[in-house]
Protein backbone atom coordinates (compact mmCIF):
# COMPACT_ATOMS: atom_id res chain seq x y z
CA UNK A 1 0.00 0.00 0.00
CA UNK A 2 2.50 2.28 0.77
CA UNK A 3 5.49 2.52 -1.83
CA UNK A 4 8.98 1.89 -0.58
CA UNK A 5 11.33 3.92 -0.24
CA UNK A 6 13.56 2.51 -3.11
CA UNK A 7 11.10 2.58 -5.64
CA UNK A 8 10.13 6.68 -4.41
CA UNK A 9 13.84 7.12 -5.34
CA UNK A 10 13.92 5.31 -8.66
CA UNK A 11 11.37 8.00 -9.52
CA UNK A 12 14.89 10.36 -9.37
CA UNK A 13 13.59 12.16 -6.55
CA UNK A 14 14.46 15.83 -6.59
CA UNK A 15 16.62 17.85 -3.70
CA UNK A 16 17.74 15.17 -1.45
CA UNK A 17 20.17 15.22 0.22
CA UNK A 18 23.44 13.20 -0.85
CA UNK A 19 24.67 10.90 1.92
CA UNK A 20 28.34 9.60 1.65
CA UNK A 21 27.54 6.88 3.93
CA UNK A 22 24.39 4.85 3.31
CA UNK A 23 25.13 2.28 5.92
CA UNK A 24 24.03 5.72 8.58
CA UNK A 25 21.15 5.93 6.55
CA UNK A 26 19.66 2.99 7.31
CA UNK A 27 20.44 2.87 10.71
CA UNK A 28 18.71 6.15 10.90
CA UNK A 29 15.62 5.17 9.13
CA UNK A 30 15.19 1.87 11.29
CA UNK A 31 15.73 3.79 14.23
CA UNK A 32 12.65 6.61 12.98
CA UNK A 33 11.05 3.27 11.89
CA UNK A 34 10.12 2.41 15.70
CA UNK A 35 9.72 5.88 16.91
CA UNK A 36 6.15 6.58 18.38
CA UNK A 37 4.16 9.00 16.41
CA UNK A 38 4.47 12.64 16.79
CA UNK A 39 0.60 13.19 16.00
CA UNK A 40 -1.99 10.69 15.68
CA UNK A 41 -4.66 9.94 12.58
CA UNK A 42 -7.62 11.13 14.71
CA UNK A 43 -6.14 14.88 14.93
CA UNK A 44 -5.23 14.79 11.10
CA UNK A 45 -8.69 13.67 10.41
CA UNK A 46 -9.92 16.74 12.60
CA UNK A 47 -7.77 19.22 10.31
CA UNK A 48 -9.32 17.84 7.05
CA UNK A 49 -12.35 18.73 8.77
CA UNK A 50 -11.65 22.29 9.65
CA UNK A 51 -9.77 22.93 5.99
CA UNK A 52 -12.94 21.23 4.43
CA UNK A 53 -14.55 24.71 5.96
CA UNK A 54 -11.73 26.75 4.48
CA UNK A 55 -12.46 25.31 1.61
CA UNK A 56 -17.05 25.86 2.01
CA UNK A 57 -15.67 29.56 2.40
CA UNK A 58 -16.55 29.10 6.16
CA UNK A 59 -13.32 29.56 7.35
CA UNK A 60 -9.97 31.40 7.23
CA UNK A 61 -6.32 29.16 7.70
CA UNK A 62 -3.77 30.72 9.31
CA UNK A 63 -0.39 28.96 8.54
CA UNK A 64 3.41 30.43 9.46
CA UNK A 65 6.28 30.10 11.37
CA UNK A 66 9.97 29.89 10.29
CA UNK A 67 11.07 29.30 6.80
CA UNK A 68 13.67 27.06 8.26
CA UNK A 69 13.65 25.90 12.00
CA UNK A 70 17.15 25.27 13.77
CA UNK A 71 17.81 23.04 16.54
CA UNK A 72 18.99 25.47 18.36
CA UNK A 73 16.16 27.47 18.51
CA UNK A 74 14.09 24.56 20.21
CA UNK A 75 14.37 26.83 23.14
CA UNK A 76 11.25 27.55 25.36
CA UNK A 77 11.20 30.93 24.38
CA UNK A 78 11.34 30.81 20.79
CA UNK A 79 8.44 28.62 20.53
CA UNK A 80 6.46 30.47 22.83
CA UNK A 81 7.28 33.85 20.86
CA UNK A 82 5.90 31.99 17.63
CA UNK A 83 3.54 30.64 19.12
CA UNK A 84 2.44 34.04 20.77
CA UNK A 85 2.72 36.18 17.46
CA UNK A 86 -0.29 33.27 15.77
CA UNK A 87 -2.16 33.62 18.18
CA UNK A 88 -2.20 37.18 18.06
CA UNK A 89 -2.21 37.10 14.68
CA UNK A 90 -5.23 34.97 14.68
CA UNK A 91 -7.14 36.66 17.10
CA UNK A 92 -7.05 40.06 15.04
CA UNK A 93 -8.41 37.26 11.99
CA UNK A 94 -11.02 36.27 14.11
CA UNK A 95 -12.45 39.07 15.89
CA UNK A 96 -12.20 41.76 13.38
CA UNK A 97 -13.55 39.53 10.16
CA UNK A 98 -15.44 37.61 12.44
CA UNK A 99 -14.58 34.37 10.84
CA UNK A 100 -13.25 30.96 12.38
CA UNK A 101 -9.08 30.88 11.83
CA UNK A 102 -7.48 27.61 11.47
CA UNK A 103 -4.67 27.57 12.83
CA UNK A 104 -1.16 25.84 11.62
CA UNK A 105 2.28 26.49 12.85
CA UNK A 106 5.28 25.79 10.11
CA UNK A 107 6.64 24.55 13.00
CA UNK A 108 7.98 21.04 14.78
CA UNK A 109 9.30 19.81 11.70
CA UNK A 110 10.30 22.46 9.13
CA UNK A 111 13.64 21.41 8.92
CA UNK A 112 14.71 20.62 5.57
CA UNK A 113 15.09 23.23 2.78
CA UNK A 114 15.13 22.53 -1.11
CA UNK A 115 17.83 24.93 -2.80
CA UNK A 116 18.02 26.90 -5.84
CA UNK A 117 21.83 25.95 -6.50
CA UNK A 118 23.97 22.36 -4.93
CA UNK A 119 26.71 24.41 -3.55
CA UNK A 120 27.55 27.82 -2.39
CA UNK A 121 30.68 29.43 -3.08
CA UNK A 122 32.83 31.83 -0.32
CA UNK A 123 35.91 33.76 -1.21
CA UNK A 124 36.20 31.03 -3.45
CA UNK A 125 35.52 28.41 -1.51
CA UNK A 126 32.44 25.82 -3.02
CA UNK A 127 30.51 23.65 0.04
CA UNK A 128 27.42 21.80 -0.58
CA UNK A 129 24.71 24.10 0.20
CA UNK A 130 22.89 24.11 3.64
CA UNK A 131 19.57 22.47 3.48
CA UNK A 132 18.06 22.68 6.61
CA UNK A 133 18.87 21.29 10.03
CA UNK A 134 17.44 18.15 8.67
CA UNK A 135 20.10 17.37 6.40
CA UNK A 136 23.82 19.45 7.57
CA UNK A 137 24.68 22.42 9.36
CA UNK A 138 24.57 25.97 8.60
CA UNK A 139 28.13 26.30 9.57
CA UNK A 140 30.01 26.85 6.30
CA UNK A 141 32.85 24.14 7.05
CA UNK A 142 32.89 20.58 5.11
CA UNK A 143 32.45 18.89 7.94
CA UNK A 144 29.14 20.76 9.01
CA UNK A 145 28.33 21.17 5.32
CA UNK A 146 28.70 16.90 4.50
CA UNK A 147 24.91 16.19 4.61
CA UNK A 148 24.58 13.54 7.91
CA UNK A 149 21.65 11.34 8.32
CA UNK A 150 21.66 11.30 11.99
CA UNK A 151 20.33 14.90 11.88
CA UNK A 152 16.74 12.82 11.37
CA UNK A 153 16.66 10.98 14.00
CA UNK A 154 17.58 14.95 15.77
CA UNK A 155 14.75 16.50 13.75
CA UNK A 156 12.21 13.65 15.16
CA UNK A 157 13.48 14.80 18.66
CA UNK A 158 13.71 18.43 18.33
CA UNK A 159 10.11 18.42 16.55
CA UNK A 160 8.61 16.14 19.84
CA UNK A 161 10.33 18.91 22.31
CA UNK A 162 8.21 21.93 20.33
CA UNK A 163 4.83 19.73 19.95
CA UNK A 164 4.96 18.89 23.53
CA UNK A 165 5.90 22.52 24.69
CA UNK A 166 3.26 23.80 21.88
CA UNK A 167 0.31 21.50 23.44
CA UNK A 168 1.17 22.41 26.66
CA UNK A 169 0.79 26.03 26.03
CA UNK A 170 -2.55 25.35 23.87
CA UNK A 171 -3.99 23.30 26.19
CA UNK A 172 -2.74 24.46 29.78
CA UNK A 173 -4.17 28.39 29.77
CA UNK A 174 -1.32 30.25 28.05
CA UNK A 175 -3.91 30.87 24.79
CA UNK A 176 -6.77 31.35 27.37
CA UNK A 177 -8.61 33.79 25.24
CA UNK A 178 -8.44 35.86 28.79
CA UNK A 179 -5.04 35.92 28.02
CA UNK A 180 -5.34 38.21 25.18
CA UNK A 181 -3.58 41.71 26.74
CA UNK A 182 -0.70 39.19 28.20
CA UNK A 183 0.51 38.51 24.58
CA UNK A 184 1.22 41.88 23.85
CA UNK A 185 4.29 42.38 25.33
CA UNK A 186 7.61 44.16 25.27
CA UNK A 187 8.69 45.78 21.71
CA UNK A 188 5.47 45.46 19.90
CA UNK A 189 2.87 47.25 22.97
CA UNK A 190 4.71 50.51 22.51
CA UNK A 191 4.30 50.35 18.52
CA UNK A 192 1.13 51.91 17.10
CA UNK A 193 0.11 48.54 15.89
CA UNK A 194 0.94 47.33 19.50
CA UNK A 195 -1.79 50.13 20.51
CA UNK A 196 -4.15 48.87 18.15
CA UNK A 197 -4.20 45.52 19.01
CA UNK A 198 -4.20 46.97 22.95
CA UNK A 199 -7.63 48.48 22.12
CA UNK A 200 -8.81 45.35 20.29
CA UNK A 201 -8.18 43.15 23.19
CA UNK A 202 -10.05 45.47 25.33
CA UNK A 203 -12.88 45.15 23.35
CA UNK A 204 -12.48 41.27 23.75
CA UNK A 205 -12.22 41.38 27.12
CA UNK A 206 -15.63 43.48 27.38
CA UNK A 207 -17.29 40.60 25.16
CA UNK A 208 -16.01 37.72 26.82
CA UNK A 209 -16.78 39.39 30.46
CA UNK A 210 -20.40 40.10 28.85
CA UNK A 211 -20.84 36.64 28.14
CA UNK A 212 -19.60 35.00 30.94
CA UNK A 213 -21.86 37.26 32.88
CA UNK A 214 -25.05 35.69 31.00
CA UNK A 215 -23.81 31.95 31.34
CA UNK A 216 -21.11 31.41 29.09
CA UNK A 217 -18.67 28.55 30.13
CA UNK A 218 -15.51 30.01 30.86
CA UNK A 219 -13.96 26.83 29.55
CA UNK A 220 -14.79 27.77 26.06
CA UNK A 221 -12.29 30.19 26.06
CA UNK A 222 -9.39 28.32 28.06
CA UNK A 223 -8.09 26.04 24.88
CA UNK A 224 -7.37 26.39 21.26
CA UNK A 225 -6.30 23.97 18.05
CA UNK A 226 -3.14 24.28 16.97
CA UNK A 227 -1.77 22.30 14.34
CA UNK A 228 2.10 21.53 13.10
CA UNK A 229 3.14 21.37 9.61
CA UNK A 230 6.20 21.14 7.27
CA UNK A 231 7.15 20.75 3.94
CA UNK A 232 7.92 16.81 3.19
CA UNK A 233 10.65 16.89 1.69
CA UNK A 234 13.38 13.73 3.40
CA UNK A 235 11.99 10.55 1.96
CA UNK A 236 13.57 8.79 4.23
CA UNK A 237 12.06 10.67 7.37
CA UNK A 238 8.44 11.00 5.85
CA UNK A 239 8.60 7.54 4.56
CA UNK A 240 9.87 5.92 8.10
CA UNK A 241 7.33 8.18 9.76
CA UNK A 242 4.36 7.05 7.53
CA UNK A 243 2.64 4.48 9.49
CA UNK A 244 -0.71 2.53 9.18
CA UNK A 245 -3.80 3.55 11.50
CA UNK A 246 -5.21 1.23 13.90
CA UNK A 247 -8.56 2.57 13.58
CA UNK A 248 -8.92 2.90 9.63
CA UNK A 249 -6.12 0.77 8.13
CA UNK A 250 -5.00 3.74 6.53
CA UNK A 251 -1.87 4.91 5.96
CA UNK A 252 -0.96 8.61 7.56
CA UNK A 253 2.60 10.61 7.61
CA UNK A 254 2.59 10.76 11.23
CA UNK A 255 5.62 13.80 11.12
CA UNK A 256 3.10 16.35 11.02
CA UNK A 257 -0.35 17.08 10.51
CA UNK A 258 -0.73 18.65 7.47
CA UNK A 259 2.02 18.56 5.07
CA UNK A 260 3.21 19.98 1.70
CA UNK A 261 4.69 19.47 -1.46
CA UNK A 262 7.31 22.26 -2.55
CA UNK A 263 7.26 23.94 -5.68
CA UNK A 264 10.22 22.02 -6.74
CA UNK A 265 9.41 19.05 -6.02
CA UNK A 266 5.84 18.90 -7.49
CA UNK A 267 6.47 16.84 -10.51
CA UNK A 268 3.19 14.64 -11.05
CA UNK A 269 5.37 11.23 -11.92
CA UNK A 270 7.92 12.46 -9.26
CA UNK A 271 8.46 10.62 -5.55
CA UNK A 272 7.12 13.50 -3.48
CA UNK A 273 3.45 12.86 -5.17
CA UNK A 274 3.44 9.36 -5.04
CA UNK A 275 4.27 9.22 -1.34
CA UNK A 276 1.96 12.12 -0.55
CA UNK A 277 -1.29 10.67 -2.65
CA UNK A 278 -0.36 7.39 -0.06
CA UNK A 279 -0.98 9.01 3.42
CA UNK A 280 -4.33 10.25 4.56
CA UNK A 281 -3.55 13.60 6.11
CA UNK A 282 -4.58 16.95 4.78
CA UNK A 283 -2.06 18.09 2.45
CA UNK A 284 -0.99 20.80 0.75
CA UNK A 285 1.02 21.77 -2.58
CA UNK A 286 2.79 25.06 -3.69
CA UNK A 287 1.78 26.32 -7.39
CA UNK A 288 4.16 28.98 -8.55
CA UNK A 289 3.67 31.37 -11.54
CA UNK A 290 4.47 28.78 -14.14
CA UNK A 291 1.54 26.82 -13.26
CA UNK A 292 -0.63 25.66 -16.05
CA UNK A 293 -4.36 24.91 -15.45
CA UNK A 294 -3.59 21.64 -16.41
CA UNK A 295 -1.01 21.16 -14.13
CA UNK A 296 -3.47 21.77 -10.97
CA UNK A 297 -5.95 19.50 -12.31
CA UNK A 298 -3.39 16.67 -13.23
CA UNK A 299 -2.00 17.26 -9.35
CA UNK A 300 -5.50 17.19 -7.65
CA UNK A 301 -6.80 14.18 -9.65
CA UNK A 302 -3.24 12.18 -8.65
CA UNK A 303 -3.37 13.34 -4.72
CA UNK A 304 -7.57 13.60 -4.02
CA UNK A 305 -9.06 11.31 -6.37
CA UNK A 306 -12.24 11.69 -4.53
CA UNK A 307 -12.34 14.86 -4.41
CA UNK A 308 -12.73 14.85 -0.34
CA UNK A 309 -12.98 18.66 0.73
CA UNK A 310 -10.03 19.18 3.34
CA UNK A 311 -7.84 17.20 1.55
CA UNK A 312 -5.84 19.30 -0.61
CA UNK A 313 -4.91 23.08 -0.23
CA UNK A 314 -3.56 24.74 -3.15
CA UNK A 315 -0.71 27.49 -1.96
CA UNK A 316 -0.25 29.87 -4.68
CA UNK A 317 3.22 31.62 -4.48
CA UNK A 318 3.15 33.82 -7.87
CA UNK A 319 4.80 37.28 -6.58
CA UNK A 320 2.82 40.53 -6.48
CA UNK A 321 3.85 41.57 -9.72
CA UNK A 322 2.54 38.20 -11.20
CA UNK A 323 -0.98 37.49 -9.14
CA UNK A 324 -3.33 39.28 -10.61
CA UNK A 325 -2.23 38.30 -15.01
CA UNK A 326 -1.85 34.44 -13.43
CA UNK A 327 -4.34 33.55 -11.18
CA UNK A 328 -6.91 33.97 -12.86
CA UNK A 329 -7.11 31.36 -15.19
CA UNK A 330 -5.79 28.83 -12.64
CA UNK A 331 -8.83 29.31 -10.28
CA UNK A 332 -11.32 29.49 -13.20
CA UNK A 333 -10.40 26.30 -14.73
CA UNK A 334 -10.07 24.87 -10.99
CA UNK A 335 -13.38 26.14 -9.92
CA UNK A 336 -15.06 24.90 -13.44
CA UNK A 337 -13.59 20.94 -12.91
CA UNK A 338 -15.37 21.21 -9.56
CA UNK A 339 -12.33 20.36 -7.76
CA UNK A 340 -12.81 20.12 -4.35
CA UNK A 341 -9.35 22.78 -2.82
CA UNK A 342 -8.57 24.99 -0.13
CA UNK A 343 -7.10 28.06 -2.09
CA UNK A 344 -4.41 29.51 0.31
CA UNK A 345 -2.26 32.83 -0.50
CA UNK A 346 1.84 32.01 0.24
CA UNK A 347 3.23 36.13 -0.47
CA UNK A 348 6.72 35.28 0.83
CA UNK A 349 8.20 33.09 -2.34
CA UNK A 350 7.84 35.53 -5.24
CA UNK A 351 8.71 38.19 -3.62
CA UNK A 352 12.44 37.58 -2.55
CA UNK A 353 15.24 39.67 -3.65
CA UNK A 354 18.54 39.98 -2.81
CA UNK A 355 19.75 43.42 -1.37
CA UNK A 356 22.46 45.59 -3.09
CA UNK A 357 24.28 44.02 0.91
CA UNK A 358 23.76 40.28 0.07
CA UNK A 359 21.17 39.62 2.54
CA UNK A 360 17.96 38.00 0.91
CA UNK A 361 15.12 40.08 1.80
CA UNK A 362 11.74 41.00 0.91
CA UNK A 363 9.37 44.43 0.76
CA UNK A 364 6.36 44.56 3.38
CA UNK A 365 4.89 46.39 0.65
CA UNK A 366 4.98 43.41 -2.09
CA UNK A 367 3.86 40.90 0.53
CA UNK A 368 0.51 43.49 1.03
CA UNK A 369 0.18 43.69 -2.46
CA UNK A 370 0.45 39.86 -3.17
CA UNK A 371 -2.13 38.97 -0.28
CA UNK A 372 -4.29 42.38 -1.91
CA UNK A 373 -4.33 40.92 -5.46
CA UNK A 374 -5.00 37.32 -3.96
CA UNK A 375 -8.20 38.14 -2.48
CA UNK A 376 -9.04 40.49 -5.77
CA UNK A 377 -9.21 38.03 -7.83
CA UNK A 378 -10.65 35.42 -5.45
CA UNK A 379 -13.54 38.45 -5.18
CA UNK A 380 -14.21 39.13 -9.12
CA UNK A 381 -14.57 35.30 -9.62
CA UNK A 382 -16.42 34.85 -6.27
CA UNK A 383 -14.41 32.00 -4.80
CA UNK A 384 -12.81 31.85 -1.52
CA UNK A 385 -9.54 33.36 -0.33
CA UNK A 386 -9.26 30.62 2.20
CA UNK A 387 -6.14 31.93 4.37
CA UNK A 388 -2.34 33.11 4.05
CA UNK A 389 0.79 31.08 4.73
CA UNK A 390 3.93 33.23 5.70
CA UNK A 391 7.35 33.18 6.94
CA UNK A 392 7.46 34.95 10.45
CA UNK A 393 9.14 34.87 13.48
CA UNK A 394 7.55 36.26 16.99
CA UNK A 395 11.53 37.99 17.88
CA UNK A 396 12.29 41.62 16.77
CA UNK A 397 14.85 40.41 13.73
CA UNK A 398 15.13 43.00 10.68
CA UNK A 399 14.73 40.58 7.42
CA UNK A 400 12.30 42.17 5.62
CA UNK A 401 12.16 45.77 4.46
CA UNK A 402 9.37 48.62 5.02
CA UNK A 403 6.02 47.89 7.37
CA UNK A 404 5.31 50.54 9.78
CA UNK A 405 8.41 50.59 11.31
CA UNK A 406 9.68 51.42 7.70
CA UNK A 407 12.88 49.13 8.04
CA UNK A 408 15.41 49.95 5.88
CA UNK A 409 17.72 47.62 3.39
CA UNK A 410 20.60 49.15 5.69
CA UNK A 411 18.77 47.96 8.82
CA UNK A 412 18.82 44.27 7.77
CA UNK A 413 22.34 43.52 9.13
CA UNK A 414 21.22 44.68 12.61
CA UNK A 415 19.44 41.62 13.46
CA UNK A 416 19.32 39.16 10.43
CA UNK A 417 18.94 35.70 11.98
CA UNK A 418 17.14 33.38 9.76
CA UNK A 419 19.42 30.53 7.85
CA UNK A 420 17.29 30.67 4.93
CA UNK A 421 14.53 33.01 3.82
CA UNK A 422 13.61 36.08 5.19
CA UNK A 423 11.05 36.40 7.91
CA UNK A 424 8.14 39.06 9.01
CA UNK A 425 9.01 40.09 12.44
CA UNK A 426 6.39 40.20 14.87
CA UNK A 427 5.46 44.06 14.30
CA UNK A 428 5.78 43.53 10.54
CA UNK A 429 3.15 39.95 11.30
CA UNK A 430 0.86 41.86 13.57
CA UNK A 431 0.44 44.49 10.66
CA UNK A 432 -0.21 41.77 7.90
CA UNK A 433 -3.22 40.76 10.12
CA UNK A 434 -5.01 43.83 10.80
CA UNK A 435 -4.61 44.26 7.06
CA UNK A 436 -5.73 40.88 6.20
CA UNK A 437 -8.53 41.37 8.41
CA UNK A 438 -9.60 44.15 6.91
CA UNK A 439 -9.26 42.61 3.30
CA UNK A 440 -11.56 39.96 4.76
CA UNK A 441 -14.12 42.41 5.98
CA UNK A 442 -14.66 43.05 2.29
CA UNK A 443 -14.82 39.79 1.29
O1 LIG B 1 12.32 28.35 1.48
C1 LIG B 1 12.34 28.18 0.28
C2 LIG B 1 13.53 27.78 -0.42
O2 LIG B 1 14.23 26.82 0.26
C3 LIG B 1 14.35 28.96 -0.59
O3 LIG B 1 13.57 30.03 -1.03
C4 LIG B 1 15.42 28.64 -1.57
O4 LIG B 1 16.30 29.64 -1.49
P1 LIG B 1 17.57 29.70 -2.45
O5 LIG B 1 17.08 30.25 -3.75
O6 LIG B 1 18.46 30.64 -1.71
O7 LIG B 1 18.14 28.33 -2.57
C1 LIG C 1 10.51 26.14 -0.05
C2 LIG C 1 9.44 26.84 0.22
O1 LIG C 1 8.58 27.33 -0.68
P1 LIG C 1 8.39 27.01 -2.21
O2 LIG C 1 8.37 25.51 -2.36
O3 LIG C 1 7.08 27.64 -2.50
O4 LIG C 1 9.52 27.66 -2.92
C3 LIG C 1 9.05 27.21 1.60
O5 LIG C 1 7.85 27.29 1.86
O6 LIG C 1 9.94 27.46 2.42
MN1 LIG D 1 11.19 29.75 2.57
Amino acid sequence: MIPDLAALHARGAAQQPSYPDPAAVDRAVARLRTAPPLVFAGECDDLTEKIAAVTRGEAFLLQGGDCAETFAGVTADNVRNKLRVLLQMAVVLTYAASVPVVKVGRLAGQYAKPRSSDDETRDGVTLPAYRGDAVNGFEFTPETRTPDPQRLVDVYHSSAATLNLVRAFVTGGYADLRQVHTWNTDFVRSSPIGQRYEQLAGEIERALTFMEAIGADPDEFHRVDFHSSHEALVLEYEHALTRIDSRTGSPYDVSGHFVWIGERTRQLDGAHVELLRHIKNPIGVKLGPTTTPDDALALASRLNPENTPGRLTFITRFGAGRIRDGLPELVEKVTAAGVQVAWVCDPMHGNTFEASSGYKTRRFDDVIEEVQGFFDVHHALGTWPGGIHVELTGDDVTECVGGGEELAEIDLGNRYESVCDPRLNRVQSLELAFLVAAMLRRA
